[in-house]
């Protein structure tokens, strides 16, 4: 209990039991009654002042009370709290009525810091010049184990009716204020780090990149094929798993070097030869990087097991889509047919100016001509291939050596003429008149007849006399006769006639598709120049010469 004297003599007593119930904490009750006042006072003028009910006291003997009461002897109801700037009495509580405040208070300086009013319950406790003020010390001790204040409920008196509450302070504005800054702060330097990271880890990577790249490209430079084991084959095939097709030479099965790379092995027939196709194709495919030729990834050679590992396509052979336009799902367009005969082209040139060595593919055809997703054509099967030197003009051969239909006449008979490069420009035409024409219209043509009938076809057509291949629009128009009239001069019987690898891509390439000449029409004896043999009825008995 505490007791506070007021200035006309009324003794204010404080007991715990009128302490304001919401502002009843342990922590207050703990310290000195006067400096829990003050604070009390601070505090309480920022809640609700209309609920205070009790203000200062002064201890009981206490030679230098902080508290004073100005108490009129009517007991006013209504009270003013003044603060002053006095040591020994900082809060003062005066009638708000007083007028004579403002003398008795002089020369303190004092600044008003709310109204109250007493409830009529405090009156009753006021006797002799005696205010008794009362409050109750709550039993916090259930409180503070779990480390938190504790208050009255609903202003009740009574300790069971104490609740718990965190240490909590409400949030003035500033705080709100400092707290949204702050959390608006750190998502703005955690955002900033993580741009950071993301630069670091894309040039980190984009570095590991370029360095992949470099080694890819420094590994490729110095690229030859990898020699693989017959069990390396077994694993890569899985078992020879996936069958592709099957040629002359063996079949073709679908293999997986890693997650990315696939690959197309060609199993050689072990009973077939020397050994010779397969020594030319390592030898012949081992020199040669071109986009329009297929890479020879590895060979295996393992006793009887003989194996060609090259990169997979994934559409096949052209052969594929060698068809009439009218074919939707497999006819691929002209301009497209067009720019594959271009890629074909300039694969052949490659082959026969690039290199070291010439090198003479001896078997172009649809067949040995794959295309890759975006329809790049690579010219595979380098097992007839000869290499020769640069200046040789003419090459020996001691057989003929091809697929019929595609074979130069040279290479059965001298007669027209020595075997040259020129060769791979004859078997190249007879594929551009196939991709014109699509062999498969003109079923009825065997093999043998092929050669000769299939270009007198071509010529009926270009003559208009033909009307199986419609020629739609005028671009597509431009391209049918244009690859048509490049073929025509690519299949002449000499070879003296037929152009160089090099004047077939001027002419493909040629946007000025009407200075193309038709060559003569070895089949209408009209046209034939003087001396020129009517092949029509001599080149089938053509006899093969053997060296
Ligand atoms: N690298 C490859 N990628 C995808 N498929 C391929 C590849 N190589 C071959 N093939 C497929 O395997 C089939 C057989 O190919 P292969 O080269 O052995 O025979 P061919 O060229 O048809 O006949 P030949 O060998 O008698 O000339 C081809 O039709 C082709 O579809």
């Amino acid at each position: 209990m505490a007791v506070a004297e007021g200035i006309s003599g009324v003794d204010i007593t404080v007991h715990q039991s009128d302490f304001p119930s919401d502002l009843k904490t342990k922590k207050l009750n703990k310290v000195a009654v006067i400096p829990a006042l003050i604070l009390l006072v601070q505090t309480q003028t920022k809640l609700k002042l209309n609920s205070l009910r009790i203000l200062f006291v002064k201890l009981l003997q206490s030679p230098i009370s902080p508290f004073q009461l100005f108490e009129s002897p009517e007991f006013r109801y209504n009270y003013t709290i003044l603060h002053c700037s006095s040591f020994f009495c900082p809060v003062v509580v005066v009638d708000s009525s007083d007028t004579l405040l403002e003398s008795r208070l002089d020369p303190i300086l004092c600044t008003k810091t709310s109204d109250f009013t007493f409830s009529s319950s405090l009156f009753s406790v006021v006797y002799e010049n005696q205010m008794i003020l009362t409050w109750s010390k709550p039993n916090c001790s259930k409180c503070e184990k779990e480390g938190k204040m504790c208050k009255l409920k609903n202003n009740g008196t009574e300790d069971d009716e104490i609740e718990c509450f965190d240490r909590y302070h409400k949030p003035t504005k500033k705080i709100l204020l400092y707290v949204t800054v702050g959390f608006v702060g750190l998502v703005l330097v955690a955002l900033i780090l993580a741009a950071c990271l993301h630069l670091y880890f894309y040039f980190k990577l984009k570095g590991e990149d370029e360095v992949r790249i470099e080694k890819f490209l420094e590994d490729y430079r110095t690229f030859n094929p990898a020699r693989f084991s017959y069990a390396d084959i077994k694993r890569i095939t899985n078992d020879f798993r996936e069958k592709l097709g099957e040629g002359a030479h063996g079949a073709v099965f679908k293999g997986k070097l890693s997650n990315e790379i696939f690959v197309a092995v060609k199993m050689l027939n072990n009973a077939e030869g020397d050994g010779k196709e397969f020594i030319n194709e390592v030898k012949a495919m081992g020199k040669v990087h071109h986009i329009n030729v297929v890479r020879l990834v590895g060979f295996c050679a393992d006793g009887c097991y003989r194996a060609l590992v090259y990169n997979f396509f994934h559409n096949g052979s052209l052969q594929n889509f060698i068809t009439r336009p009218d074919d939707m799902n497999r006819f691929l367009g002209w301009e497209m047919l067009h720019q594959i005969a271009i890629g074909i082209a300039k694969g052949i040139e490659y082959l026969h100016m690039s290199c070291d060595q010439r090198i003479l593919h001896f078997d172009i055809n649809p067949h040995n001509v794959l295309l890759d997703d975006k329809f790049i054509p690579k010219i595979t099967d380098f097992g007839l291939a000869k290499l020769c030197s640069k200046n040789e003009s003419i090459v020996s051969v001691t057989a003929a050596r091809g697929t019929l239909g595609y074979i130069a006449p040279e290479v059965f008979s001298r007669n027209f003429g020595n075997v040259s490069y020129k060769v791979d420009i004859y078997s190249y035409g007879m594929l551009l008149l196939e991709m014109v024409g699509g062999r498969k219209n003109i079923s009825q043509l065997s093999e043998e007849n092929f050669q000769v009938l299939y270009p007198e076809w071509i010529h009926n057509l270009l003559e208009g006399r033909d009307m199986q291949v419609k020629i739609e629009g005028a671009g597509d128009d431009r391209i049918l006769k244009k690859l048509a009239i490049v073929g025509l001069w690519c299949i002449q019987w000499h070879p003296i006639n037929r152009p160089s690898i090099k004047v077939v891509l001027q002419m493909l390439e040629s946007l000025e598709e009407e200075n193309l000449i038709v060559p003569p029409n070895p089949f209408n004896s009209t046209t034939l120049g003087i001396g020129e043999i009517p092949i029509k009825y001599s080149t089938l008995e053509l006899e093969s010469i053997h060296e």
